[in-house]
């Protein structure tokens, strides 16, 4: 299995080493949209395909599915694979920071949290790296020509929470959510919020804190996709000593009905997702 594993994600660093090289050529909208209902830009197409073709190569990899595409791509072999492959593309107009996330499941999605055997994500900052989780042990890469060298080889979430990132419009928000937000800024947690989650969650990860995209007034299951982006983002989290939650419970005890179900995603330190859930329980 681990074999499998890493020619996934070695697989994921050359396509992002291609991705980083083609994104300034692909700012452009498209004209369709995803199955989610939102534009796509040219760079979410390119990252898709590329990924696409290059995962189904791998001998061991029977299936792919993204955020970007109806069903799912068949082949023969044991693991399934599923990608947000451009998250947070909007902030490709803007130059911001954005990611590819990858989970790699032992059940063809829809599948359970549970059946992640790994996840990853990418980060297109300033410098291009990559965060990968097997079992219990988080390791951070840089991403250069395609090829990953360990920086981090045993990554943990802080102890001491600094930040917080929250999306959805406030007033949108449930008032027992706004009421947890206020105790967390009371707390002395600072706003860090990007628009892409992957960087996002990543400034958790390095400083500690919660990010979260919560249940809305008028969209009750939230924004993210809950097995393109909040299991693999779980998974990472939960293996770096954090906790993960969709305000009841863990996010990797869910299964989805269909791949692009959303759900509310709440990813952190586990004091601050044990206050979160009990806020939101004690509003019943
Ligand atoms: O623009 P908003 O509402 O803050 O939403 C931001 C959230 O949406 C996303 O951009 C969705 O990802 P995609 O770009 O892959 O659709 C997340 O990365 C991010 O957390
Ligand atoms: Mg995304
Ligand atoms: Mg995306």
């Amino acid at each position: 299995m681990s074999d499998t594993i890493e020619a996934v994600f070695d697989t994921v660093a050359a396509v992002a080493g291609d991705v980083r090289s083609v994104l300034r050529s692909r700012r452009s909208y498209e004209a369709a949209e995803n199955p989610s209902g939102e534009q796509q830009l040219a760079a979410d197409v390119y990252a898709d395909e590329r990924l696409e073709e290059e995962l189904l190569d791998l001998p061991a990899v029977g299936s792919y599915a993204s955020e970007e595409r109806d069903g799912l791509c068949e082949d023969s072999g044991a693991y399934h694979v599923a990608c947000d492959p451009l998250d947070g593309s909007s902030n490709l107009q803007s130059n911001n920071g954005m990611g590819t996330i990858v989970g790699i499941y032992d059940e063809q999605p829809p599948a359970p949290g549970d059946a992640l055997v790994a996840a990853g994500y990418v980060l297109y900052g300033p410098i291009t790296t990559m965060v990968t989780a097997v079992g219990e042990t988080v390791t951070e890469f840089l991403v250069e020509d395609g090829t990953r060298e360990v920086l981090n080889e045993s990554v943990t979430l802080p102890a001491e929470p600094v930040t917080y990132g929250f999306g959805g419009r406030a007033p949108d928000w449930p008032e027992a959510f706004a009421t947890f937000v206020d105790a967390v800024e009371a707390d002395r947690l600072k706003l860090r919020y990007g628009g892409a989650m992957v960087a996002d969650v990543n400034q958790v990860m390095t400083y500690g804190g919660i990010f979260g995209y919560p249940m809305l007034a008028d969209r009750p299951e939230g924004k993210l996709r809950l097995q393109f982006e909040g299991h693999p983002m779980a998974y990472i989290v939960e293996a770096a000593g954090g906790a993960s939650s969709d305000g009841v419970q863990s996010l990797l005890g869910k299964t989805p009905t269909d791949i692009h179900e959303r759900s509310p995603v709440f990813v952190g330190n586990d004091a601050l997702i044990d206050d979160l859930e009990s806020t939101l329980a004690d509003a019943q």
